[in-house]
């Protein structure tokens, strides 16, 4: 165990910790030397995870930023929106490395997350540092980071399907209309009624029509990409299924003579040095399902010629690529690591 590199999770008893938990167990650079929490502060991690007996001996610690700093150089921290901000400052000071998987440091312009998130922030020059940990688009900015942004699982699978189209401008100006759809871990794991088998099970619904908070984090790297101000139509669903995303994106092509082909052509080539981007050929759709445990996203891409539209479907697993394994993977390129260690490749499936 010598030389592998410490890392400590707070928010260790979420969904979210404990997909870092089993991703980091099986990382070959990595040890795991600190659990914190809240709630469930003092218990044994296996008392909340029992199918982890014989692989992990650690009780779940409060969070204390000494005891952190003397534990890990590397901290994940998987916690309700507005606690980041307050830890992650104080860990930079004391020379760890930050990946936090809310979305605290999502927004370089706080002004813009405090609209939509409500909370007044005090870290401005922390946030300025941060990098949005979306590797295939921001890789080589995340090598020279020690502060992470990670992307929202929504947002993961959206940009994903739009960064090609953006970066290039393909898509008529704010044309672009996100239709995707959510299994239930994405609430996290609260007692919300939403989430409730009796709720969820044998129904689909959409909520936070045109007012979800993942609608300015896509917006703001889109207009990145395209280097104008770009608006978007984003509507989530919550499906009955554990884990899984699938984004549909419409959007107006500039170019009516773009057929299918030339557009996977272009996919392919913007994807190229992404290994875990998988385009897929013509005519054949992804499923979420194939992405699960994984850090992969599929896409598919259709064009609709009657309405001059490309149709573009993006699917991943919302609590790997959507959030622990994506930032294992941004761990993976801030350590120097190849970006697909210690991350499964082949889905569990059916
Ligand atoms: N679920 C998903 O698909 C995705 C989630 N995210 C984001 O990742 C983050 C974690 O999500 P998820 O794992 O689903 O959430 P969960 O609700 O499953 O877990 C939240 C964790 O936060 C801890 N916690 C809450 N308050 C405090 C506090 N004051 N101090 C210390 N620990 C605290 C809880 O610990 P305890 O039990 O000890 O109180 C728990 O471990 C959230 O910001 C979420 O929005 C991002 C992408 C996808
Ligand atoms: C199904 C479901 O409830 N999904 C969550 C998305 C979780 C997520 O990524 O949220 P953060 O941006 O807060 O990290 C939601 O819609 O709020």
């Amino acid at each position: 165990m010598g030389d592998r590199v410490t890392v400590g999770i707070v928010g260790a008893s979420g969904y979210g910790g404990v997909q870092l938990v089993r991703l980091l167990l099986d990382h070959p650079q990595v040890e795991i030397t600190y659990l914190g929490g809240e709630g469930s502060a003092g218990r044994p991690y296996t008392e909340l995870y029992p199918h982890l007996q014989g692989r992990v001996n650690l009780t779940v610690e409060p969070v204390s930023v000494e005891v952190i700093r003397d534990r890990a150089e590397v901290v994940f921290l998987s916690l309700p929106n507005g606690i980041a901000c307050k830890l992650a400052p104080q860990l930079l000071e004391q020379g760890c490395k930050v990946l936090d998987l809310s979305a605290d440091y999502r927004f370089q312009d706080l002004k813009t997350y405090t609209q939509w998130y409500g909370e007044p922030r005090e870290d401005a020059a922390t946030a300025q540092k941060a990098v949005y940990g979306l590797p295939e688009l921001y890789r080589d900015r995340i090598r020279q980071s020690s502060l992470i942004g990670c992307p929202g699982c929504y947002p993961t699978a959206s940009l994903l399907a739009l960064a090609p189209l953006m970066k290039q401008g393909l898509i008529e100006p704010n044309t672009a209309i996100i239709d995707a759809k959510s299994g239930t871990s994405g609430g996290g794991r609260q007692g919300k009624i939403n989430l409730l088998l009796a709720e969820a099970d044998n129904s689909l619904a959409a909520y936070n029509v045109a007012r979800h908070r993942h609608t300015p984090e896509i917006e703001a790297i889109c207009s990145d990409l395209a280097g104008q101000s770009v608006l978007v139509q984003f509507t989530p669903h919550l499906v009955p299924m554990p884990r899984g995303i699938l984004a549909t994106v419409y959007a107006t092509l500039r170019d009516p003579g773009l057929v299918r082909e030339d557009l996977i052509t272009i996919y392919q080539a913007f994807y190229r040095h992404s290994p875990w981007v998988n385009i897929l050929p013509p005519g054949l759709y992804p499923q979420t399902k194939w992405a699960w445990g994984t850090n992969a996203c599929f896409i598919g891409i259709e064009v609709d010629e009657r309405t001059g539209r490309i149709i573009v479907m993006s699917a991943i697993d919302n609590l790997m690529k959507g959030q622990a394994s994506q930032a294992v993977q941004c761990l993976n390129l801030m350590m120097g690591w190849p970006e697909t260690m210690g991350l499964p490749q082949v889905a569990f499936y059916p």
